[in-house]
């Protein structure tokens, strides 16, 4: 049942767009109506004289703000009763805009709300245009609180500490890798360089029983093949020329927590029989040791590489493959990922914006439309190389796509890796264009590209576009 002391008085005409309510808390009949007329154009709004009543109101319409008189029954002299409405309505609502209304000579009062969490105060005697002017701002305000709300919820969607996302793609992952984590299962995780898969990993240790405990690091591309194997499995004293001191290797300093074996597709042949070994026994002989140490670690692989065919080349062993990824978690690209791109551009640019202390920049329209539309082959580590530079040459508090060395379309206006690269970006955005400007018709746009329907469909798989028009892969 509607409350007779909140009133909704709602334009017709404007139903369909307004969705701003204001609640005016007021006692007077009289400067109810006058306020009420200064805003039935524009907004919603409930009009309530008490306490009880307004709370009411506040539960029902949930407006975004109130405005409130401090001199409300029992105590319609003082300022007690409203006070205590402010503080129920900012534990209530704290999001609500409450703007308090003083008398003429009350300054206390309403320095006083301020301090409690008022977001303004008004003075009477009622003037419309200034009462106007302080509803709308408070109603600003409002609206800027949400849609940074939104953005901070957008931006990182995932529970996950550090990982950005917003695509169905990369919150599935992290829906399945929070299922993994608490388990102990040997996880090998796949994608393109700069994907964040050594990110994942730490995040499987993070989330973990593990947690508390080592997580060792070990990139097999980058260590020589004649170091690999003491670094990974430790050495004894006098095992080879220099070992002067028995040492640990990674596996052994990893104990009770996660070993992470990046780049494993680049692990040598010789030393992926005795890793087999150790995943099958859990034990490691240091080089130059017969005594074989028991240790106790999770296995966590990555690799940018395709593992199958790499067994097929004969450069993976097929049983380590099946021992290494019980379970597989394959990181897409950051141009599969519907929307990320530009969630994550706007993360970077908030946090490399705080570190290089150039705060409150924002992406202008061109940057938005380029971070979208490049194919950002180095991923997020290319991403944040761009961003970092744009952040620092950005010449106001907008960062153009000229900042992140970016033509409004996407392509790449400097520091190209290469010509195969320039060339890719290309053709590309040309058959993007092609098949926009068909309504992705794919015979439409293979004539409009001069090429065949075949040759479309290899190249929209090569470059993973997708052919409706609901994601267009970009
Ligand atoms: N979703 C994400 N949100 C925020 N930062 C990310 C995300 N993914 C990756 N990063 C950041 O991007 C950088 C590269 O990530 P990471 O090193 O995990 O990638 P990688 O796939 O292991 O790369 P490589 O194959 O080259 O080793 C890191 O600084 C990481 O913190």
């Amino acid at each position: 049942m509607e409350d007779p002391d909140a009133v909704k008085n709602t334009n017709k005409g404007h139903v369909a767009v307004v969705t701003r309510r204001l609640l005016i808390v007021e006692d007077d009949p009289g400067l109810q109506s006058q306020m009420r007329w200064c805003f039935s154009e524009d907004l919603e709004v409930a009009v309530a004289s008490d306490r009880d009543s307004a709370l009411a109101a506040l539960r029902r319409e949930e407006p975004d703000v109130v405005t409130l008189d401090l001199g409300l029954p029992p105590d319609p002299g003082g300022a007690t009763e409203g006070f205590a409405l402010l503080e129920d309505i900012l534990r209530l609502s704290p999001m609500t805009k409450v703007i308090v209304v003083t008398g003429r000579e009350d300054k206390e009062n309403a320095v006083k709300a301020i301090g409690m969490g008022a977001s303004d105060f008004y003075q009477k005697p009622l003037d419309a245009d200034i009462l106007t002017f302080v509803v709308n701002r408070a109603f600003r305000l409002a609206e800027l609180e949400r849609e940074n709300q939104a953005l901070a919820r957008q931006g990182n969607g995932t529970n996950i500490k550090g990982i950005v996302a917003a695509s169905p793609q990369m919150l599935g992952i992290c829906r399945t890798l929070e299922k993994v984590a608490p388990t102990d299962v040997t996880t090998l995780i796949t994608g393109e360089t700069g994907t964040g898969k050594e990110l994942l990993a730490r995040a499987l240790h993070d989330l973990s029983p593990r947690a508390g405990k080592p997580f060792a690091a070990i990139n097999c591309a980058a260590i020589p093949e004649n170091l690999l194997e003491s670094e990974l499995f430790g050495y004894e004293k006098g095992a080879f020329t220099g070992a002067t001191q028995s040492k640990k290797g990674k596996i052994e300093s990893a104990n009770g927590g996660t070993l992470f074996l990046d780049e494993i597709g680049d692990m040598p042949m010789a030393l992926q029989a005795k890793l087999l070994r150790f995943l099958q026994e859990r034990m490691v002989d240091r080089v130059g040791s017969v005594q074989p140490i028991p240790v106790d670690v999770r296995v966590v692989c990555a690799t940018h590489r395709n593992v199958k065919d790499l067994i097929d080349a004969g450069d993976f062993r097929e049983d380590l493959y099946y021992r290494i990824s019980e379970i597989t978690l394959d990181v897409p690209s950051v141009r599969e990922r519907d929307g990320d791109a530009l969630v994550i551009a706007q993360s970077l640019l908030k946090t490399l914006g705080k570190e290089l202390d150039r705060p409150n920049l924002s992406f202008a329209e061109d940057a938005v439309n380029a971070i979208s539309s490049y194919s950002w082959p180095g991923n997020v580590r290319e991403m944040i190389n761009k961003v970092k530079r744009a952040t620092i040459m950005a010449d106001g508090k907008r960062v153009t796509a000229e900042d992140l060395e970016l033509s409004c379309d996407g392509t790449v206006t400097g520091n190209q890796l290469n010509l195969r690269q320039v060339r890719e970006i290309a053709e590309r955005q040309a058959i993007i264009q092609a098949l926009r400007s068909c309504n992705f018709n794919m015979a439409q746009a293979s004539r409009l590209l001069g090429i065949t329907r075949p040759t479309l469909y290899n190249l929209t798989d090569k470059y993973r576009i997708e052919t409706s028009q609901t994601e267009t892969g970009t």
